[in-house]
C-alpha cells in the first residue's frame, strides 16, 4: 500500500459502523484502498464492558449497544486514520458511509443545536454525552419485540400484506417495532426524544453537524417505509405510534432520500479539528448489507455472502416478490430497483463459541477437524442458535443423527461439521423459498470475516453447489460506503458498474463445488427442513 499513498491524491471515505466494531477506509481515483483503520469495541473500548460490541440478556431476549461507545470509537478511527497515514484529510473530496441494520438512536430535545455548534477542541463524547434519551440503543439481535410484531401484522391486515407494504413481515429487530415497545414501555424518554435515527443516519448526523435524513434503503428494514412508493407509511407510521402519528413522523424527519443524494457538506467541527475542507460533501448513509452490495460490485448473476456476527445472502432484484420469508429492500445504488436479502443472527459468535468447546479456541484445528469429516457429516444434521433466530424463530442447540433422532451431543469433528453446514443449508433453504435458485452460472461472492477460512469457504460452495469467489477486502460495507461516496457525484456521467468494472476483476476464485456435492445437499436439504419443520412446530 506505501507505493499508492500520495499526498495530492483526491480521496474518497468510507465508514462501516457494525456490531463489533467501527471501520473506515479512504480509496483513490483508481478505486484503490489507501488508507484503513478499526476501532473494536470490546477491545479498544473496554470501559463499556460489551461483549461483541452488545450487551444482551438471552431470557428478556434483549441486545443493546451504548451510544456513546460508538461515538468515542469515532473521536478515535480519525486519529488512527492519521497515525495509518492519512496525514491531509484536506484530500478527501467525500464521505459516505453505514451502519448494522434496524438500530435506532433517540436524540434528546435541543441535541440539534448542540450537533450544529460543537467545540473543535473537545472531543465528540465529551460533547454529546447528554444529548441521547435512551443510553444503550436497541440493534438488530434484540427479539423482545414479539407482541408489537403481531399488533402492526394485526394492524395493516395481515404479515403478508405487511410484507406487500414495506418488503418484510414483522421482525422484532426492525426499527418500528422496537420503536413501538419503547412508546409503550418507556413513554417518558419517548417524549424527550426530538429525533431518531437509524445507526447509519445516527453516525451521518454526526459528519454533516445536524439530524441526517434516512435513507431509502436502510429505511426499507424498519417496516415503516412503503418500498413501493419510496415514502414512509402513514399506515405502519400510525400503528406503532399508536395513532401519534404526527409526533413520530416529525421525530423521524419527513424526508426519506435515495442512498446516493447527497445530503450536505462536511461540520466545521471536523474543519477545524482534523483539517478536513470544508466542501467535503457527505452523501446519505445507509445500512451495512446495502453498502456491502455496493462493496461488492454484484452483478445480475451473483449473489453475496456476509459471513460476519450475521451470515446474509443479499442480492439485486428488479421485480420483487416480498414474501413473509426474507426481506425486500429498496436498492442502494438504483433506488428503482430492489434488494432480497436472507439474514441468520447465529453467524460468526455461533462459529467462535463452537470453535472453543470443540477446538481449543484454535481455528487451525477447527478447519482440520472440519476437514477430516466427509462431506453430508454422515448425515448428522446440527442446529446450533445462541440468539433467539429469525426464520425459525427458536434458541439453542439441537443435533439429529442419520436417522432423525436428537441427540444430546456429537463428537467435536461432527459438531464443527453440523454447525457450518446447518448454519449454510438454513441459509440455502430460505433463500430457495424467497425464489433464489442458485445454479452452475451462479457466483457466490463471500465477504466477512469467516469469508477468509478455507475450510468454511469450501462448505458454502458445497452446500450451494456453486462457485465461491471472495476478494482481497473482507469489508465490503466500508468500501461500498466509500464508493457510493464516489459514484454519487459521477452517477450523472456513468453507471456504477462502469465506475467498478475494474474491481470486479479482483474477486478471485477461493472454492469450487466438488463433484457430488448437488447430489449431497440437495438430499440433505431435504432432511433439513423437515428437521426444522418439527423444531418450529413442535409435537
Ligand atoms: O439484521 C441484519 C440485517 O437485516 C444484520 O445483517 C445487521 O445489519 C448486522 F449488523
Amino acid at each position: 500500500m506505501e507505493s499508492i499513498k500520495q499526498s495530492n491524491q483526491k480521496l474518497w471515505l468510507g465508514f462501516d459502523l457494525s456490531t463489533q466494531q467501527l471501520k473506515s477506509i479512504a480509496i483513490n481515483e483508481e478505486l484503490i484502498i489507501v488508507y484503513e483503520a478499526f476501532v473494536h469495541f470490546d477491545n479498544d473500548l473496554p470501559e463499556f464492558r460489551t461483549n461483541g460490541g452488545i450487551y444482551s440478556d438471552a431470557k428478556a431476549h434483549t441486545a443493546t449497544a451504548p451510544v456513546l461507545m460508538w461515538i468515542k470509537a469515532i473521536d478515535l478511527i480519525l486519529d488512527r486514520l492519521r497515525l495509518n497515514g492519512l496525514i491531509d484529510f484536506g484530500q478527501v473530496i467525500g464521505i459516505s458511509g453505514c451502519g448494522q441494520q434496524h438500530g435506532s438512536v433517540y436524540w434528546k430535545h435541543g441535541s440539534e443545536r448542540i450537533l450544529m455548534n460543537l467545540d473543535p477542541t473537545r472531543f465528540l463524547h465529551e460533547q454529546l454525552n447528554q444529548c441521547f434519551t435512551i443510553k444503550d440503543s436497541p440493534i438488530w439481535i434484540d427479539s423482545s419485540t414479539s407482541v408489537e410484531c403481531k399488533e402492526l401484522e394485526k394492524s395493516i391486515g395481515s404479515a403478508h400484506r405487511l410484507a406487500q407494504l414495506t418488503g418484510s413481515r414483522a421482525y422484532e429487530r426492525f426499527t418500528g417495532n422496537q420503536i413501538s415497545k419503547i412508546i409503550k414501555h418507556r413513554y417518558d424518554a419517548y417524549s424527550q426524544t426530538e429525533r431518531i435515527s437509524l445507526v447509519s443516519s445516527f453516525l451521518a448526523s454526526l459528519f454533516i453537524g445536524r439530524y441526517a435524513p434516512i435513507d431509502l434503503s436502510d429505511g426499507s428494514g424498519m417496516n415503516l417505509l412503503d418500498i413501493n412508493r419510496k415514502q414512509w407509511s402513514l399506515d405502519c407510521i400510525r400503528a406503532v405510534s399508536l395513532n401519534q402519528e404526527n409526533d413520530l413522523m416529525k421525530k423521524l424527519g419527513h424526508e426519506v432520500v435515495p442512498t446516493t443524494q447527497l445530503i450536505g457538506t462536511i461540520s466545521d467541527y471536523f474543519v477545524q479539528r482534523y483539517g478536513f475542507d470544508p466542501d467535503c460533501y457527505i452523501t446519505a448513509f445507509t445500512g451495512d448489507n446495502s453498502a456491502s452490495l455496493a462493496g461488492m460490485c454484484l452483478g445480475s448473476n451473483d449473489i453475496a455472502v456476509s459471513l460476519g456476527t450475521s451470515d446474509t445472502i443479499f442480492f439485486t432484484l428488479s421485480s420483487p416478490k416480498p414474501s413473509i420469508e426474507g426481506h425486500i429492500l429498496c436498492n442502494p445504488i438504483d433506488h428503482n430497483l430492489y434488494m432480497g436479502m436472507i439474514v441468520s443472527k447465529n453467524g460468526s459468535r455461533t462459529r467462535r463459541r463452537i470453535r472453543d468447546d470443540c477446538a481449543d479456541s484454535n481455528w487451525s484445528k477447527f478447519n482440520e477437524l472440519l476437514d477430516s469429516v466427509p462431506r453430508g457429516n454422515f448425515g448428522n444434521i446440527g442446529f446450533y442458535f445462541d440468539f433467539q433466530e429469525i426464520s425459525p424463530t427458536i434458541i439453542g442447540d439441537f443435533r439429529f443423527n442419520y436417522y432423525g433422532n436428537e441427540v444430546l451431543n456429537f463428537a467435536p469433528e461432527i459438531e464443527i461439521r453440523a454447525c457450518v453446514e446447518g448454519q449454510f443449508l438454513r441459509l440455502k433453504i430460505h433463500t430457495e423459498n424467497l425464489g433464489f435458485k442458485t445454479d452452475k452460472s451462479t457466483r457466490i461472492l463471500a465477504t466477512g470475516g469467516a469469508s477468509t477460512n478455507p475450510s468454511i469457504i469450501k462448505v458454502l460452495a458445497d452446500v450451494f453447489n456453486a462457485t465461491v469467489f471472495t476478494d482481497s477486502m473482507p469489508n465490503s460495507g466500508a468500501l461500498g460506503s466509500a464508493l457510493l461516496a464516489k459514484y454519487s457525484q459521477e452517477k450523472s456521467i456513468k453507471s456504477f458498474d462502469e465506475m467498478v468494472e475494474k474491481l470486479r476483476a479482483t474477486f478471485k476464485i477461493a472454492a469450487k463445488p466438488s463433484l457430488d456435492a448437488n447430489d449431497i445437499y440437495s438430499a440433505l436439504a431435504v432432511k433439513y427442513r423437515q428437521l426444522e419443520d418439527r423444531l418450529t412446530r413442535p409435537i
